[in-house]
């Protein structure tokens, strides 16, 4: 038996020929299909091959979660983004990716950052789960910024819980953490980058702003309203969003009361220059890439882009203006004004949840008449010149007191001089010394007072002069 077994093996000769001859079918074969097969279809052929072997013998499935899908911010990456980091503090790695931005407080402890291609495990209802952050060179030549995307593998039984429930459960999580924020941030819009975002350590509260006090108490009230009003704006079939428009001469407050509204609301703020945005549809990809419960802030509108009135003052400035303003215009659309209402109460006005847009203005008479129908923006507000109340507030900030004698004739002397609070605030600066300080301030109005005279006799005399002519 074992001599018949060890008859019926080849010889070690003839083992070498069969391979010698498989060897030159597989090189003349390999070669006739280079020759005749084109190479993109060798290519297709062989990846289906790697594919299926590859899907039929591994058990793990991956869900591939980009940062950005068709230009707007992936609300899934974002929420993994925000999630991901509290699962870090407990992982045994032998390194963590730690970063403190907090120029307000340098002993805040610093924050955990998601390491490219580390590996973060969690646990849903028993099932394991490895996300990996994976980064690589944006291919589109506009783009700068990587290409980031997410890995989350799971065994391929529990594909359907991860995408009913797991990704339900990592949105509400990131809600839940970005609710309860410490830092806020501010975003401002870059058309290479898209959103960029800092920490937002503004100072000003509603206590330190200076304003006519029931103005302030309604517009708190309204904030308050707005906050809780959820069940409200569904119950009348209304987006969630309240509309703002901040408008008054420069120094009066306005962007420090929109720093106020953050910081009681708790709530980001994207700050977007419209001249940035190259038309309505690259608008609507930037605001549906920001979170819900945050400012919208678009500042100046009426030099903003949307605008006609400033298309025409800058017309006007040119030699050929028209014609080069008519060229400009067919190369590069810009925002309308629709698209921009659009986002006010139109359709897109939903797409993001609590969400407060405010407009600013140093010019509300030049907006379009559009912008400033009820129901467009909800509340206007004008942040005006210095009051005797507005002053006595800031005095009681800058220099602590409550009365002094020369309270009254400063208070009489805004009915007849104007002066913005940011004139006021750097008067009140000079001196710790109330006795100085307000002395010094009288003098400042007193100026001010002559110069706007001499002013109004010039213009008389021209005017004069032109009727003599
Ligand atoms: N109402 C106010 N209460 C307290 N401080 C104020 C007030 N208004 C202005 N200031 C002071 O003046 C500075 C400039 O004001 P702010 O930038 O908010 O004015 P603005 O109306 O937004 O001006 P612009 O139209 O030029 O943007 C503020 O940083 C603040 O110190």
């Amino acid at each position: 038996m074992a001599s018949s077994f060890f008859t019926q093996i080849p010889s070690l000769s003839s083992i070498f020929s069969i391979y010698t001859s498989l060897s030159a079918f597989t090189i003349l074969f390999r070669t006739i299909l280079h020759e005749i097969i084109p190479e993109k279809i060798r290519d297709f052929i062989v990846s289906r091959f790697s594919d299926y072997f590859s899907s039929y013998f591994n058990t793990n499935f991956t869900f591939i979660i980009q940062e950005q899908c068709d230009y707007v911010t992936n609300q899934t990456f974002r929420a993994a983004e925000t999630y991901l980091p509290t699962l870090l503090a407990g992982m045994s790695t032998g390194s963590l990716l730690v970063h403190s931005s907090n120029l307000n407080n340098p002993l805040a402890k610093p924050k955990f950052g998601i390491p490219v291609k580390a590996k973060i495990f969690d646990e849903f209802e028993g099932i394991p789960l490895e996300w990996t952050l994976l980064s690589e060179r944006n291919e589109n030549p506009h783009q700068s910024r990587p290409k980031r995307y997410f890995h989350l593998t799971c065994k391929k039984e529990f594909r359907d819980k991860i995408m009913s429930d797991y990704f339900t459960y990592i949105a509400k999580s990131s809600v839940e953490i970005l609710t309860h924020v410490e830092n806020l941030n501010i975003h401002t819009y870059h058309p290479e980058w898209g959103w960029e975002s800092t920490i937002f350590q503004h100072h000003t509260t509603f206590e330190t702003l200076a304003m006519e006090p029931e103005l302030k108490n309604t517009l708190i009230r309204d904030l308050d309203a707005f906050s809780k009003g959820k069940d409200f704006f569904k119950s009348v079939g209304r987006a969630w969003k309240r509309g703002y428009l901040l408008y008054g001469p420069p120094g009066t407050g306005k962007s420090s009361l929109v720093a106020a509204i953050a910081n009681y609301m708790n709530y980001s703020i994207y700050d977007l220059q419209l001249q940035s945005v190259k038309n309505d549809a690259m608008l609507r990809q930037i605001l549906t890439s920001t979170d819900n419960r945050s400012i919208l802030l678009i500042e100046d509108l009426d030099c903003n882009g949307a605008d006609a009135s400033c298309r025409d003052e800058k017309k006007d400035e040119g030699g050929d203006g028209e014609n080069q303003n008519k060229k400009k215009k067919e190369k590069d659309p810009k925002v309308t004004l629709s698209g921009l209402l659009n986002f006010v109460d139109g359709l897109w006005s939903s797409c993001v949840e609590e969400r407060i847009i405010v407009f600013t203005t140093n010019h509300k008479e030049k907006l379009d008449p559009a912008l400033l129908r009820p129901g467009r923006m909800d509340v206007h507000i004008l942040m005006d010149y210095c009051t005797p109340v507005v002053f006595k507030k800031l005095a009681a900030l800058y220099l602590g007191i409550e009365e002094h004698d020369l309270f009254e004739p400063i208070g009489k002397m805004f009915l007849e001089v104007k002066a913005t609070p940011a004139e006021i605030t750097e008067q009140l600066m000079v001196s710790k010394n109330p006795d100085v300080t307000l002395k010094g301030l009288v003098e400042f109005l007193e100026g001010k007072k002559m110069s706007k005279e001499s002013e109004g006799s010039e213009i008389k005399e021209t005017e004069a002069r032109c009727s003599l002519m």
